[in-house]
């Protein structure tokens, strides 16, 4: 999948009203609602059994009742709850109505499923959804999202039309504690950033796309019903990551290369009782192809049960360094530094040598913590870009509300804000964790942010964030000049790609790092 550029409200309504400009009246919510129908019809597999179509009053519930026609002269048994007044605005909405009437479609008002309802559409909100606190349908809107709910908890096909409704399409919170989790989403005109961070992925089920033929068919001809576009293409609030991100990885090695070729990484973390964050970390860079790994264990070494010189007693590949950070001959210009994962507060003492001296710095775990709590190493941080020294932060949401001085609730309801304001004042590149994670670059490098499509629920796991920590740095051993924004991109992708390959259950961290690595040779040539 290439990447793709996604658009909020203000996005999407430019486009829709260059749109609508170009169409014939009602020429767009017809595509809408047949494409609705198509898939729904696709979806059904209960002939005999009705299909439910809860339709709003603005225009989304204008795409349902258009399904619903279509539905209907297919010989589908089909029912739309019109729970509010047709919004009096909506022409293209009203149309729809008299037409859906016209063919016979039953409306109702009756606010419940059909008995055996086969399939559920929601078509109920769309992007022009508010949180009005006085709006007067609410109650009644209430109760169709929970009986919208209800089914898909049956597991029962739910359809959300363009957005699950009561979903933020910006930000992925949910506008509604009723939010609807749908089986599938079929969006319309643009692929919208809340569909793929924060609440949307667990609420979107599979997501569709349907540019209302606006973009032309596979031969580039646009329908004869459309006038030619004097498209303004507005700039896009985020882009999507996709299977390109991996493309400078999909090559085989230089023929001539060796372990010196592909750089080195050095992990430093793993403070007594969290050894194995810094191991798993350490064995993730080596998976991910850096040509010589360091490790250093933080605080006491000789503690019960850790006294083998390996650094890893399972990967003898690796070599473990003392913590000497600020001695002569340590190389931090030359290395890679994957920094924090398990490094309890011992990290704060060496965290000052390394923000001044690593040429490459992955920071994690309680190297952020160190760093929220202390505005000195904020600033040492701050400086490293001016000298050439690139930083990638990867911080969970709680980590980056520590940062950002705020709650974990606020850093959720804007993912896309929190990551590029973190990046903003920290001067350097971010990774925001969770679903959907959002790649933010400093503003001034002109890039917008990226979130990650690929992912599962098997990635909640301990360790599994020391991983991409890991994985992350042996990337950029490897391509030490490559942009960090493309790396972080490639390292999330792949780290998500993993995730979904283990369908159901949770993949284990050093799991994972194989997962990942046999990924690549399935890849390969
Ligand atoms: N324009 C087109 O031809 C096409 C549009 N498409 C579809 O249209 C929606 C966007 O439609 P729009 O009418 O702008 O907005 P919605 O249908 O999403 O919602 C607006 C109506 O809902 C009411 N509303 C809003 N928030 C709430 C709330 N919290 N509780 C209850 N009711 C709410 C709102 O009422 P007002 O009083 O504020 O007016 C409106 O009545 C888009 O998502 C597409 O599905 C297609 O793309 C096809 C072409
Ligand atoms: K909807």
């Amino acid at each position: 999948m290439h990447t793709l550029s996604l658009y909020g409200i203000a996005g999407t309504r430019t486009l829709e009203t260059q749109a609508l400009a170009a169409t014939p009246p009602q020429a767009l919510m017809e595509r809408a609602g047949l494409a609705v129908a198509k898939l729904a019809l696709a979806l059904h597999n209960h002939a005999e059994r009705p299909i439910w179509i809860a339709c709003g009053p603005g225009n989304n519930g204008g795409d349902g009742l258009v399904a619903a026609r279509h539905l209907h002269a297919q010989g589908c048994q089909v029912i739309a709850s019109l729970p509010t007044r047709q919004s009096a605005g909506s022409v293209d909405a009203h149309a729809a109505l008299l037409a859906a009437q016209a063919a016979g479609v039953r409306i109702t008002q009756d606010l419940t499923p059909p008995a055996r309802t086969a399939l559920a559409i929601d078509a109920l909100l769309g992007i022009g959804a508010t949180t009005k606190p006085d709006h007067s349908p609410d109650q009644a809107l209430h109760q169709v999202l929970r009986s919208l709910n209800a089914l898909s908890a049956r597991d029962i096909a739910t359809l959300a039309v363009d957005v699950p409704s009561g979903l933020s399409v910006e930000t992925g919170e949910c506008l509604h504690a009723d939010a609807v989790h749908a089986t599938h989403c079929l969006t319309f005109l643009t692929l919208k950033p809340g569909l793929f961070t924060g609440h949307g992925p667990a609420h979107c089920g599979e997501i569709w796309f349907d540019d209302l033929g606006l973009s032309g068919d596979f031969s580039g001809n646009v329908a004869n019903d459309i006038a030619p576009i004097n498209r303004i293409t507005p700039d896009a609030d985020a882009d999507l990551i996709g299977h390109d991100s991996l493309l400078n990885w999909l090559r085989p090695a230089h023929p001539l290369s060796h372990k010196g070729s592909h750089g080195d990484v050095w992990v430093i973390g793993g403070a007594p009782a969290m050894r194995g964050a810094a191991r798993l970390a350490a064995r993730a860079a080596l998976a991910a192809g850096a040509g010589r790994v360091y490790g250093s264990m933080l605080g006491d070494i000789t503690v019960a049960g850790d006294e083998t010189p390996e650094f890893d007693s399972q990967r003898p590949e690796l070599m473990r360094r003392p913590v000497e950070v600020t001695a002569p001959g340590t190389f931090l210009p030359s290395l890679t530094v994957v920094c924090g994962c398990g490094g309890g507060q011992e990290i704060h003492a060496v965290l000052p040598a390394i923000l001044k001296g690593a040429a490459r710095l992955v920071l994690d775990a309680d190297g952020l913590n160190a760093l929220g709590a202390d505005p000195a190493l904020q600033a040492l941080l701050i400086q490293r870009r001016a000298v050439g020294q690139n930083t990638v932060l990867t911080p969970h949401p709680l980590e980056a509300a520590r940062l950002l001085g705020t709650d974990t609730h606020r850093v959720q309801a804007g993912r896309l804000k929190a990551a590029q304001e973190l990046a903003d004042r920290l001067n350097c590149h971010v990774v925001l964790k969770g679903a959907g994670s959002v790649v933010a670059a400093p503003a001034d490098t002109g890039r917008k942010p990226l979130i990650n499509c690929s992912g599962s629920p098997a990635l909640a796991t301990p360790g599994s964030g020391d991983v991409l920590a890991g994985w992350l740095g042996g990337l950029w051993a490897q391509a030490p000049a490559a942009c960090p924004q493309g790396l972080a991109a490639a390292a999330v992708y792949w780290h998500g790609l993993a995730g979904e390959s283990q369908g159901l259950g949770p993949l284990r961290a050093a799991d994972l790092i194989e997962r990942m690595h046999g990924l690549r040779s399935r890849w390969g040539p």
